[in-house]
């Protein structure tokens, strides 16, 4: 494949952009926050000074930002994306994003004759450094087959999901139920420690039975010591509720346990507790 761009090099953009360049990708990185590409060059990587710099050069560009407000300023504002997209060139935004902001990245990218995926992933940090993520793509079907080889590396499945929006849907359902599960979770955890349970046996039942999952798997023993090293950062799950409740208002689909798990998640983010891992609800319990 061409040289691929990459924009955001937080905990998951890092991870990515180093394993594409295990795999003999040639990588040209942006970060707002540029000292971060540092690490990145030493893997390999080539720095541009602005998106639109990085756009310029590359063919394919993958984005991986935090928010709504992150995607669209990397691709509206000065010295961005849009200024260097034109015919010939694709961009891929991987960031978890709602529908309509990805609609509006899509129509400015395609309005100046370039091809736009959206393309969300379901997986952390630590299956984005194993090249496990699990791909949500929708958009341009033809530039999805043409980034196959990327997604290969960057993940275990890729599904194309059909038009603009099905991508983002898709992954803010997946997450709306993942931060109601972790709300559950840290209930259950506290029940047993207060009711004079062994809260690692609870674990090991839990890890036996029906409801056995890799989440509660790789954060129960961290969360039992009040450790929560950021993987998935809080903040980022407290926007993935917001857009997903946003999701339901629009379907008029009540949600009764997703919206008390977001209060949960903006109870920790007002307890300062945002840049710790999203498995940090569980402070909200124990305090
Ligand atoms: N971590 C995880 O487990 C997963 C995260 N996601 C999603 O992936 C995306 C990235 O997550 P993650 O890497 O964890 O987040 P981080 O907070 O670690 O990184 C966020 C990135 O966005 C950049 N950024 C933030 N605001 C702006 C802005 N206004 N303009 C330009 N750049 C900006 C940051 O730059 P700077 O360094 O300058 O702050 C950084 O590169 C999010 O949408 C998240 O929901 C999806 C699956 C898993
Ligand atoms: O978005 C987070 C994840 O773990 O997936």
């Amino acid at each position: 494949m061409e040289e691929i761009g990459f924009l955001g090099i937080g905990i998951m953009g890092k991870a990515m952009a180093v394993n594409l360049l295990r795999h003999g990708f040639k990588v040209t990185v942006w970060n707002r926050t540029l000292s971060r590409c540092d690490e990145l060059v030493q893997h390999g990587a080539s720095v541009g000074e602005t998106p639109a710099a990085v756009i310029k050069k590359c063919k394919y560009t993958i984005a991986m930002l935090s928010d709504p407000a992150a995607a669209l300023s990397v691709v509206f504002d000065k010295h961005g994306a849009l200024e260097q997209i034109c015919a010939g060139k694709g961009y891929i935004d991987m960031s978890t994003v709602d529908a309509d902001t990805s609609s509006q990245i899509s129509q400015a990218i395609t309005s100046k004759g370039g091809s736009f995926l959206e393309a969300p992933v379901s997986g952390s940090k630590k299956p984005a450094e194993d090249g496990q993520l699990v791909i949500l793509a929708a958009g341009d079907k033809d530039l999805f087959v043409q980034v196959v080889p990327a997604f290969d590396v960057l993940g275990k499945k890729s599904f194309f999901l059909g038009q603009i929006g099905n991508g983002a849907k898709m992954k803010l359902v997946v997450n709306m139920i993942m931060g109601s599960m972790m709300n559950a979770f840290s209930e259950g955890i506290v029940l047993a420690d207060k009711s004079g349970l062994d809260p690692h046996t609870l674990l090991d039942v839990l890890d036996l039975g029906a409801i056995a999952n890799p989440m509660f798997k790789m954060k129960g023993p961290a969360m039992i010591k009040n450790s929560y090293p950021p993987a998935f950062p809080l903040k980022h799950q407290q926007k993935d509720m917001r857009l997903a409740l946003a999701l339901g208002d629009e379907n008029a689909v009540p949600m009764p346990v997703a919206a008390a798990a977001n209060e949960a998640f903006k109870k920790a983010r007002s307890l300062g507790l945002g840049d710790h891992d999203f498995s940090a609800v569980f402070e909200t319990l124990s305090k």
